[in-house]
């Protein structure tokens, strides 16, 4: 897996029926590396985001993660966690009974990953017993980022992740993303933010530029 980079875009093409978005897109995320697309609302790059992930089929072009197509095989889910897709939440069960049953999922005991801490992190620890729908926006964003740094994965592929947080929440997620960068993961995000994406240790690319 490291032989590759965590990311390899080529000739990437893809049409909103006769509008076209991305027109001959290329990018790469070298493994262990954090790049993060910026770029004006509706440029393109949820789209690019999406496809990266598997979640949307590209008209033509050449998508590679850690040398392998992206697509629906437990390796891939395995080692990619994503927030593009905003998550299905499991009726009756509480936010710490999603975050055990992803870590169960994951094969990490619950008990030792850490669950209490990671909800008090993103503010959460006086909601750990509400059913997720019930939540605000914001807490529903709060609650799938730190779903998303529990489970295991060698790749993140984040979708403004500084949504709805205010600075401190945005300053401590920046954080957990240099920490997850320096532990050897890799890390590809859209952000309209430049700051955090720097305090996260990403690499800033216009979407004008690829
Ligand atoms: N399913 C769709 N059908 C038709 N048009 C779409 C669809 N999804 C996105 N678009 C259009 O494609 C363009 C790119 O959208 P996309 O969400 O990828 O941009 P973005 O850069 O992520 O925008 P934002 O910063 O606002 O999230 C926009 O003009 C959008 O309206």
């Amino acid at each position: 897996m490291a032989d590759h980079p965590a990311v390899e875009v080529s000739d990437l093409n893809v049409s909103y029926g006769s509008t076209p978005v991305l027109v001959d897109v290329g990018l790469t995320v070298p493994a262990g590396a954090g790049v993060c697309v910026t770029g004006e609302n509706g440029i393109g790059k949820s789209t690019l985001l999406r496809c990266v992930s598997s979640l949307q089929r590209p008209d033509s072009g050449v998508i590679r993660v850690f040398g392998g197509e992206p697509g629906d095989r437990p390796d891939f889910w395995r080692a990619v966690a994503t927030t593009v897709e905003p998550p299905t939440w499991y009726p009756g069960l509480t936010a710490h009974e999603h975050a055990e049953l992803v870590c169960r999922a994951h094969g990490q005991d619950p008990g030792e990953a850490g669950i209490d801490e990671a909800l008090e992190r993103f503010g959460l620890a006086g909601h750990a017993d509400a059913i997720p729908p019930s939540l605000s926006s914001g807490q529903k964003q709060r609650l799938t980022l730190a779903l998303v740094l529990l489970r295991p994965s060698a790749l993140l592929i984040l979708d403004e992740p500084e949504q709805r947080l205010d600075p401190e929440g945005r300053a401590m997620v920046a954080g957990m993303l240099a920490d997850y960068l320096a532990g050897g993961g890799s890390l590809l995000l859209a952000s309209h933010d430049d700051k955090f994406a720097v305090a996260a240790g990403a690499e800033i690319v216009s979407m004008d530029m690829l």
